[in-house]
């Protein structure tokens, strides 16, 4: 199995840039920009990341952040994870990022866009992954700000995919950001946003209706409502899953207890991926084998989950038959 998920031509819908920021990374980038971390090891660190919510999870994640300041920075965080990826069998991804989470430390919005978009087009030219780009606002700041942010945004709006939405869930409901996503709509981007983690399944209802989503980032929780599972079955709404994620944040106790095989046999649309890797214990490779190892999935199973990705990247639509095929050819070998 171990073999066929390596081999199986991956799509991550659900990856935020900044939590693949490994130990090792942030060493190098503390070094070359003269920051002192609290931490004397890579050890140390790995010791530090622990958490078991999605609070005590997002404070590590934005202290950890911190060691990025140039455009060089981002650029060498995403080649990083883009080697990495490739290495595992991933043909696409799309990734977050959080704007706001650079502009309040001063760094600029140029630095961040520059060396994102620099790697994204080394990545397409030298490894065979393409990359969408969604810029994320964060939920627990003012939505003012973030509509002041995409309109900051305007040089670079041809070259993003989509907005999302994400940081803490609980207490900050979609809606209030109506104003943003409406903009972002008529600005000609698709809209996705983390509802239904830790937030309830009334979350997910309000990205639908409120904010016009295309996809729900994690979306479990939206098993508490049966009406809604029959609409997102119905629609075949995509949700951008991620296992370990949810595991390592508390979403389930054990992967065992994850909703995965409900949510399919309930016929919603599910994908795969890894959020945070560099957080959560592995990124594509570990998130496929750790789900074969909990629920037995079949090749079959892991093909669909792989056709859904595909169906839904921010993708040309050359690539998505390229790679549709791609994944034909490999299922009837
Ligand atoms: O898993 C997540 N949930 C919400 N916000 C986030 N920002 C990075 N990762 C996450
Ligand atoms: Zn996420």
């Amino acid at each position: 199995m171990q073999d066929f998920l390596q081999q199986l031509p991956k799509v991550e819908l659900h990856l935020h840039i900044e939590g693949t920021l490994e130990p090792e990374l942030m060493f190098k980038l503390a070094s070359r920009n003269g920051i002192t971390l609290p931490y004397a090891t890579v050890d140390e660190v790995r010791d530090a990341y622990r958490f078991d919510d999605l609070p005590g999870f997002l404070a590590l994640y934005f202290q950890g952040m911190d060691v990025l300041r140039t455009s060089q920075d981002f650029h060498d965080l995403a080649m990083t994870y883009f080697m990495r990826a490739h290495e595992e069998g991933v043909v696409h991804l799309d990734m977050h990022f959080d704007p706001q989470a650079h502009l309040q430390r001063g760094v600029t919005l140029e630095a961040v866009m520059q060396g994102l978009l620099s790697a994204r087009q080394e990545a397409e030219q030298s490894l065979d992954l393409t990359v969408g780009v969604i810029m994320a606002f964060l939920r627990d700041r003012p939505a003012d700000e973030a509509l002041a942010v995409l309109e900051q945004a305007s040089p670079f709006w041809s070259q993003l995919d989509a907005v999302g939405l994400d940081s803490a869930e609980n207490g900050n409901p979609p809606g209030e950001f109506a104003s943003v996503f409406s903009r972002a709509a008529e600005l000609g981007l698709a809209r996705v946003a983390h509802a239904g983690e830790e937030g309830p399944a009334d979350y997910i209802i309000e990205a639908l209706d409120m904010l016009g989503v295309e996809r729900v980032d994690h979306g479990v929780r939206c098993l508490e409502d049966e009406t809604l599972v029959k609409r997102l079955s119905d629609e075949q709404t995509v949700l951008t899953v991620c296992p370990l994620s949810n595991v390592s944040l508390g979403v389930v106790k054990e992967l065992g207890d994850h909703p995965l095989p409900a949510m399919l046999d309930a016929g919603l649309n599910v994908t795969i991926s890894s959020d945070d890797p560099a957080y959560f214990g592995g990124g594509m490779l570990a998130n496929h084998q750790a789900c074969f190892e909990a629920f037995g999935w079949d090749e079959a199973t892991f093909y669909q989950l792989t056709r859904n990705a595909i169906e839904a990247g921010f993708m040309s639509r050359d690539r998505r038959a390229d790679l549709l095929d791609r994944l034909e050819r490999l299922a009837n070998e």
